[in-house]
């Protein structure tokens, strides 16, 4: 055996940041370097996402993942041991080889990425060097990303008190990473504090950290965090902007071709929703859309895009970090952007792959978590080694969230006056990294 080669796979159950069990495993090698990677787990799901397998049964009241854990030891642990750690795209294949379906359905993408992501962690250890580091491609520079954090919930993060799921600062007037989660903090600040004013119970955060206030409509969202950001002293617009992840598949009435926003009483076409969204714009400084249009609503997704132009319009549920889905939508003009979640593909070299063929189809790249997350910080690494230059990782609230902050903030710092940020040049339309 080499040095680098899979010696030991261990897997067990741990939770996630909402108390929910999910994998976690360690990789080690011949010559003991080592990696560990507890895996996310999502709540807007996409239908089209990579399988996560759950137990069903009584433990965790189904929610359990200890068929998933036997998987990592058994039949996953067989297909790459003795193999070598430094070949990710061939323990990646190894991983799809062993579970032999598309979607990762049969021994679970959550037991494939935990494999996936300690291997990788361990091929880094064993070569010395950071995570961030070993991922980038020979040659390129680290790069920090811009951040988009959220300030106030809704949807299936929030108990539905509005429709759309997130709303977030971007600190585009930042030039440095440090700089910029400054700005998000203020904003959060700002926002409580004018949300407490206005008689809501601020302690009411949501899945991932974000304001949980029952406010009257979505507009009044966007309201109130514009009012959050004057409040922290910043120049709405130019220090501080605005991007919304509608979810809209999450109130998408397939029966009736319908969007249903409940909070509001209303029920609009796709044409309708586009109309409203581009009202906001015009409103407020808008710079990113995520999720604009349900999942398959492939047509309204194009013209969908000519309509909004201007601003950043990012495929997640329409997407779910898949080659295939976001070809057809370069080839269709659907959206301009796309959200990379490692675990709705479920291997590294998948998610990678993605990232490569957005960046040669100049659509921007947001690496993004879970609204369930752990303290694991695998993301913020991969985030500067590909250069994505867009980061989503929830509030700047809640240990889970702060790890992937603190490991950026860590970057940043130790490379000094050799860290690049991606500051707003990364934004499409036409991002410029
Ligand atoms: O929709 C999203 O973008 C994510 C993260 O905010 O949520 P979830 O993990 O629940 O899919
Ligand atoms: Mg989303």
């Amino acid at each position: 055996m080499n040095n680098t080669d899979i010696s030991e796979l261990f897997a067990w159950e741990a939770l996630d940041s909402r108390g929910t069990p999910t994998v976690a495993c360690e990789v080690v090698l011949a010559g003991g370097g080592r990696g560990t990677a507890i895996v996310p787990s999502g709540a807007s799901t996409g239908t089209h996402e990579a399988v996560e397998l759950r137990d069903g049964g009584e433990r965790y009241g189904g929610r359990g993942v200890s068929a998933a854990v036997a998987n990592v030891v058994g039949p996953l642990a067989d297909a790459v041991r003795g193999r070598d750690a430094t070949g990710q795209a061939d323990i990646d294949a190894a991983i799809r080889w062993a579970d032999g379906t598309a979607d990762l359905s049969a021994l679970g993408a959550n037991a494939a990425l935990a494999i996936s992501i300690a291997n990788v962690k361990a091929a880094a250890d064993a070569a010395g060097e950071p995570l961030y580091s070993y991922v980038a491609e020979a040659g390129a520079e680290p790069l920090l990303p811009l951040p988009m954090v959220n300030i106030i919930s809704g949807g299936a993060h929030a108990g539905r008190a509005i429709d759309v799921q997130d709303f977030l600062v971007v600190p585009v007037g930042a030039s440095s990473f440090t700089e910029a989660i400054d700005v998000a903090w203020r904003v959060r600040r700002g926002t409580a504090a004018v949300a407490e004013e206005r008689g809501y119970n601020v302690a009411l955060v949501a899945d991932e950290g974000g304001l949980a206030a029952p406010l009257p409509s979505n507009r009044s969202a966007l309201e109130l965090l514009a009012a959050g950001i004057e409040r922290a002293g910043l120049q709405l617009g130019t220090d501080a902007a605005i991007a919304i992840d509608v979810a809209a598949t999450e109130f998408y009435n397939a029966e009736k071709g319908r969007y249903e926003l409940a909070s509001e009483g209303r029920e609009l076409t796709s044409d309708e929703l586009v109309e409203e969204l581009r009202s906001w714009c015009a409103d407020f400084p808008i710079v990113s859309i995520e999720d604009v249009l349900a999942e398959d609503d492939w047509d309204n997704w194009t013209t969908g895009t000519s309509t909004l132009a201007k601003v950043q319009l990012l495929g997640d549920d329409l997407f779910v970090t898949n080659s295939a889905r976001l070809n057809r939508g370069i080839e269709t003009g659907a959206a301009n952007a796309v959200l990379v979640k490692p675990n709705q593909v479920g291997t590294l070299s998948d998610a990678c792959e993605v990232v490569r063929a957005a960046q040669s189809a100049r659509y921007a790249t947001v690496l993004s978590a879970r609204s369930g997350e752990t303290e694991d910080s695998w993301l913020a690494d991969l985030a500067v080694g590909w250069r994505t230059g867009q980061i989503k990782v929830g509030s700047t609230m809640r240990s889970e969230r702060t790890a992937k902050w603190n490991r950026l903030l860590e970057i940043e710092a130790r490379l000094g006056a050799r860290a690049g940020y991606a500051g707003a040049a990364a934004l499409s339309p036409n991002p410029g990294i």
